[in-house]
């Protein structure tokens, strides 16, 4: 029987089928469920195992049975790969709500930035012209003066209808899965029916495109308990809030309120006095008693006064950006901040940033827009401040965004199929006969399968038993592809459990020569032994050491495989907490990254007749994982050289980052992205050991060798200092 890993997910089956019948969720919930993490997250004053019970209890402990080759390491939770499928009879019909989607799109936000200001306005001013330009207010308060229950029964029911719909689109964050195609005969050739990369990205971008209706519809979530009734379903807002409006409006005036238009102006209570001020001054500590005053006004007192007017009317004015005022951003900091205006910051800054020139205000810097940019991003997507600086730092500025947003949307459910046992085109059938829907992986695979829904888990179907396919990422094929493991060659894979690569390894070797599969962690080279037993894999010895003494126990290897344990920011759609990873699990992860490259380099023989390769691999995407470790591994051991990976996608690995310069062969790296490939994200760089001898040159020359690993580390670590590089590099 394959290893079930540990107690706690026997304890849990049946709880864990009830979260996983609950996880048949829409993206937005989902996605509502890691920025709910995140909330959580951000609280780094609580104690860690608090924080994670609490991470559990929102996101759920989904363990997986049978440890799949889910690449995560160390992973406290895991989504099973079940859970992510829905069941072809339950797939969810489209929902043509694009009025709906969250406001990242500029056009839409143009749109919908009229309505809110219009609504905003009427709200907090009680003027009668706005409540006349209504119609639905305007009905509504006919319906009451006139007492026609009917008509106001309509009104509302209208209303019911916007919530309905509101309902209706979450249901739409489910269509992420792409159009089922029925496996056809042809399945063995590559070419035919297999997704071109156009079509994947398009598909990729429809993720995105959902999953941004997935924001939206948890930013409403998000924001029911918030401060006002406005905010939270602005989408729907027209309606509502103006017949809440003319409603008070209509009970204040018993006369038709709309004939009305000399009404003295409403003093500003004092509470509205002090709000406006506090919106206006800088922080300090002696308006702070006054500050706190204003964040415990109930919702309505708070809606109504013209410091919440003022935020509104600045937040979603038609392209122009304005910064938060001190109070605002204290104010997001103590109480749970309204997504939907952070969502709208975001969306205004990418547009700032994109077009700075023009849209900047002269008196900020365009660093001053960008930090305030990653502490919204962080906010809105539940990372910490210090990871979604980070990540942020990869990419230019709205291709960050597009990163973020893939995070919050699973990758597609993937297999491999174990050729030591059939062939693709067999195992395709034999689960199509079994009703799961499926398109071959594509064209740089031959034996993967994508799987868009099933009525069984995959992990329990009688071929997952019979060891005809892995659960396994797409990414995850990738590293294998790059070593091209030879028939009877010596192959060591340095950190292998749970299998996934060691048995693929095997099968392209076709159970010939000999693959050391070392783990260090003993309880997972259990589940590396069961898949490599119900695999049928004949040529393979499960060792248990670290791999950093690796070569003291065993040399002269043709091939290495390091698949590295790794902070995991390329699955942090399968795994929330990554958002919460510090500063020092970076840290720890890249020296002992740093140590394990020199243990499998020195494994190996670059005198083997046939190999001599390293293959490093991470599904991180951060430089300090990657790149730096790369870039030290040729600093130590100038006795390796990158070569090409023989990967025809992807992108090259950076040669700069942040103002630093790495090895100028860097760009034969792959990088491999969710928002671009919608695989994983993942690394992969491949040496070639060419002796081994080490030779004596001046490691420690930077000039000549490109910086040194501990000065990139000691560089991240001064956050403030790469923040300043950073926002440089990006202009
Ligand atoms: C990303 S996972 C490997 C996944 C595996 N290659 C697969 O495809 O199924 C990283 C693994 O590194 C192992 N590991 C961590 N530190 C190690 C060390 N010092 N030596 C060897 N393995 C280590 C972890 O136990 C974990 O199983």
């Amino acid at each position: 029987m394959p290893h079930k890993k540990g107690k706690k997910s026997n304890k849990n089956t049946q709880s864990n089928n009830n979260k996983s019948k609950q996880n048949n969720l829409s993206i937005g919930e989902s996605s509502k469920k890691s920025r709910d993490t995140a909330k959580n997250g951000n609280n780094y004053n609580s104690d860690k195992k608090l924080r994670e019970k609490k991470l559990q209890a929102l996101v759920g402990d989904y363990l997986d049975p049978l440890d799949i080759s889910l690449d995560e390491y160390d992973s406290p939770f895991r989504i099973k790969a079940e859970d992510f499928l829905i069941p072809k009879n339950k797939l969810p019909k489209p929902v043509l709500s694009s009025s709906k989607e969250a406001s990242f799109n500029n056009d839409k936000t143009k749109e919908k930035n009229k309505t809110r200001e219009r609504d905003t306005k009427s709200l907090s001013k009680p003027d009668n012209k706005k409540v006349q330009s209504s119609p639905t207010s305007t009905a509504t308060n006919v319906a009451e003066t006139s007492g026609d229950s009917e008509a106001l029964g309509s009104v509302k029911n209208s209303n019911k209808k916007h919530v309905e719909a509101a309902k209706l689109s979450r249901g739409a964050k489910n269509v992420n899965k792409q159009p089922v195609s029925k496996f056809s005969e042809d399945i063995g050739s590559e070419t035919s029916k297999t997704l071109d990369v156009t079509k994947e990205s398009n598909s990729a971008s429809s993720m995105i495109k959902n999953n941004k209706l997935a924001a939206s519809k948890s930013t409403n979530d998000a924001t029911s308990n918030n401060r006002s009734e406005t905010s939270k379903n602005l989408g729907d807002s027209t309606n509502t809030n103006n017949t809440e409006v003319s409603e008070s409006v209509s009970a204040n005036n018993n006369n038709n309120i709309r004939e009305d238009t000399s009404s003295p102006p409403v003093k500003p209570s004092k509470s509205k006095e002090k709000a406006k001020k506090i919106e206006t001054d800088e922080y300090t500590l002696e308006n702070e008693e006054t500050l706190t005053q204003l964040i415990n006004i109930d919702d309505d007192r708070f809606k109504n006064s013209e410091g919440y007017d003022e935020l509104l009317t600045n937040t979603l004015e038609e392209g122009k950006y304005v910064f938060p005022s001190n109070p605002e951003i204290k104010k997001e900091q103590m109480i749970a901040p309204d997504l939907q205006i952070v969502q709208q910051r975001i969306a205004d800054a990418v547009r700032v940033l994109d077009d700075f020139k023009e849209l900047g205000n002269q008196d900020r810097e365009r660093t001053e827009y960008v930090d305030r940019l990653v502490k919204d991003i962080a906010t809105y997507y539940g990372y910490s401040e210090f990871l979604a600086e980070k990540l942020f730092h990869l990419f230019p500025v709205s291709e960050a965004l597009d990163f973020f947003e893939a995070n919050e949307v699973p990758r597609p459910v993937t297999i491999r199929t174990n050729t030591l046992r059939t062939q693709r085109r067999d195992l395709a059938q034999k689960l199509i006969d079994q009703g799961v829907t499926l398109e071959p992986i594509e064209q740089w695979s031959k034996v993967g399968l994508t799987i868009f829904s099933s009525d069984k888990p995959l992990g329990a179907t009688p071929e997952y038993l019979a060891g005809d396919y892995m659960i396994q990422s797409a990414a995850s094929l990738l590293s294998v592809m790059a070593l091209a493991p030879q028939k009877n060659e010596k192959i060591l894979d340095m950190a292998a459990a749970p299998g996934g690569k060691s048995t693929y390894i095997a099968a392209l070797m076709n159970n010939t020569g000999q693959i050391f599969s070392n783990d260090t962690n003993k309880e997972r080279t259990k589940a590396l032994t069961a898949n490599i037993h119900r695999m049928g894999v004949k040529n393979t010895v499960v060792s248990n050491f670290d791999g950093r003494e690796y070569p003291k126990v065993m040399n002269g290897f043709d091939r290495v495989l390091l698949d590295a344990p790794c902070s995991g920011t390329g699955i942090i759609s399968k795994d929330a907490l990554v958002k919460i990873k510090t500063d020092k699990d970076f840290m720890q992860l890249s020296q002992l990254q740093s140590q394990l490259i020199i243990s499998a380099i020195d494994s190996v023989d670059a005198k083997s007749s046939t190999g001599g390769y390293i293959v490093y691999s991470t599904c991180s995407v951060t430089v300090e994982e990657n790149e730096a470790v790369v870039n030290y591994a040729l600093n130590k051991r100038p006795n390796v050289k990158l070569v090409p990976t023989e990967i025809d996608f992807g992108v090259e690995g950076f040669t700069k980052f942040c103002g630093k310069i790495f090895h100028s062969s860097m760009n034969l790296t792959k990088r491999f992205y969710p928002h671009m490939h919608n695989v994983d994200g993942f690394f992969v760089a491949k040496f070639k050991k060419f002796s081994n001898t080490i030779p004596k040159v001046e490691v420690d020359n930077e000039k000549s060798k490109g910086i040194q690993h501990q000065d990139i580390l000691l560089e991240e670590r001064n956050t403030a200092e790469m923040k300043m590089k950073c926002s440089k590099t990006k202009v």
